[in-house]
């Protein structure tokens, strides 16, 4: 366990319902009495936060390195763990993060062709090795993902990547969940959200020692 709270990340690409799965988990535990704190990444509920957030996604935003990418995402998650993650796990919460450390091992890692394990260097430090007890990956072709994200909102920076970006991208957040299995929950999101809610709820219960 990390600290004395439980840390469940929820990762994969765009539109997989990510924020959709964490608003179902928060409810449940929530109804359980469980204290708990939803979180996201980039730009948790803090002020330096949504600075980065608004730079790293605004397609407005050229000519970015990919290095400095990887380092923005890296800073984002240093205040985020500093500010949110720890306070709260030292709380006993339980915290929900949609979005952690794999998406940048994913994104600027496989997306941006840097070295994966330099990508994770850089988060392993700042995150002070910090890593969540389960990791729910949902997982989509990116097409199928990209045209329910394109439904909602205006592409940003990434989403607006070509498509081969967003299948380097899968291929890495499955083979990340396939080298350490028990750390990692892998759902079909394809299926109804409230399927793969149930399939959450099954494994976060064992997880805070709660009944489905
Ligand atoms: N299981 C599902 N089946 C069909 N549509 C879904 C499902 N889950 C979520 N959606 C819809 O897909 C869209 C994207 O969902 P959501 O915002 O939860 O995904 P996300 O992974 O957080 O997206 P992003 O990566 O863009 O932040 C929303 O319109 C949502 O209602
Ligand atoms: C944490 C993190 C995120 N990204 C990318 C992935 C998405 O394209 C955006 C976040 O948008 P969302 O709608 O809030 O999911 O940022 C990334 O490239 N690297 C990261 O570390």
């Amino acid at each position: 366990m990390s600290a004395a709270g439980v840390f469940i990340a929820f990762e994969g690409g765009e539109g997989v319902g990510k924020s959709t799965q964490v608003a179902l988990l928060h409810d449940w535990l929530a109804g359980r009495g469980r204290a708990v704190r939803t979180t996201r990444e980039p730009g948790a509920p803090t002020a330096v936060g949504a600075v980065l957030r608004s730079l790293v996604l605004d397609p407005a935003t050229t000519g970015l390195a990919p290095r400095a990418e990887a380092l923005l995402y890296a800073a984002d998650r240093a205040q985020h763990v500093h500010e949110v993650v720890r306070p709260a796990l030292a709380a006993g919460e339980v915290v929900v993060t949609d979005r952690y450390v794999d998406s940048s091992l994913a994104y600027q890692g496989a997306g941006r062709e840097l070295a994966v394990d330099e990508v994770a260097g850089i988060s392993r430090w700042a995150t002070a090795g910090l890593r969540p007890d389960l990791t729910v990956l949902l997982d989509l072709p990116p097409e199928v993902g990209l045209a329910r994200a394109r439904g909602r909102a205006a592409a940003d920076r990434l989403e607006g990547e070509p498509v081969g970006f967003h299948r380097r991208v899968r291929a890495t957040f499955l083979a990340l969940a396939g080298a350490e299995p028990e750390r990692y929950l892998v759902l079909d999101a394809a299926r109804p959200a409230d399927d793969v809610a149930g399939d959450v709820r099954a494994r976060v219960a064992e997880l805070v020692g709660e009944t489905p």
